[in-house]
């Protein structure tokens, strides 16, 4: 069975090499700051891809909290399957799609652990009821299937924590995606898009080659 669809033509302006950044973290911010304005919701929610080292992938969201002179960092449960993944395979890749500006960036590259002060500093900030969350869920294990189980638990850590600091869990914290490839596709009118690929070359400096659409 085919899928009904809501299909349009993609109207994106031209992309031409000589607009793009030579650094692609760059460029994604460039790109970045214009979604924030076009983007109803979170505009960076990216697909994060990993896999294991028996093959097995797995891909789902994540927020990118921020962006360094290295690469870009998301937060979440060591113990989790992504991390899992990444303790076996540290090789990632992510896509975000921002479909008021028919843009999409895919990167790969290598994930690192985030140190644990910067860890810190961003579970800090986040509210208290989310890190009293993080706190209490064994992301990604299996639970008693009623709901209560872990409402139960949210509550008396809730209680416990009221006046005290939240403590941050030890397999809680950040990674960098350290990006090899950047891919900054912008949809044009008959499928004929607009593709521009970084790649890192040994030197360390990025090459900029147009890609078929
Ligand atoms: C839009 C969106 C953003 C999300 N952001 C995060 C995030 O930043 N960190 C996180 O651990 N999970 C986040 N999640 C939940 C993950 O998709 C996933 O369910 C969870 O991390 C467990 O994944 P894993 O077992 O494959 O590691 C998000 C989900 C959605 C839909």
């Amino acid at each position: 069975m085919y899928l009904k669809e809501k299909q349009r033509d993609y109207f994106g302006t031209a992309l031409s090499i000589e607009e793009l950044d030579a650094n692609p973290l760059r460029q994604f911010i460039k790109w970045y700051e214009v979604a924030l304005e076009t983007e109803p919701f979170e505009p960076n929610a990216v697909a994060l891809a990993t896999s294991n080292n028996q093959g097995e992938t797995k891909v789902r969201f994540v927020l990118i909290k921020a962006i360094d002179d290295k690469g870009f960092l998301f937060f979440t449960n060591y113990s989790s399957i992504k991390g899992k993944h990444l303790e076996e395979n540290p090789k990632a890749s992510f896509a975000c799609y921002w479909p008021t500006l028919y843009r999409q960036i895919c990167v790969s590259g290598t994930c690192e652990k985030t140190s644990y002060e910067l860890s810190l500093r961003y579970f800090r900030t986040r509210p208290f009821l989310s890190q009293i969350s993080a706190y209490t869920s064994p992301q990604s294990q299996p639970i008693p299937s009623d709901r209560t189980y872990m409402e139960t638990l949210f509550d008396q850590n809730k209680a416990k924590y009221a006046s005290l600091t939240v403590p941050m869990p030890d397999n809680w914290g950040g990674y960098r995606l350290i990006p090899e490839k950047v891919e900054f596709w912008q949809g044009r009118e008959n499928r004929f898009h607009d593709r521009f690929l970084y790649s890192k070359e040994a030197s360390g400096q990025w090459k900029i080659e147009r890609l078929a659409p």
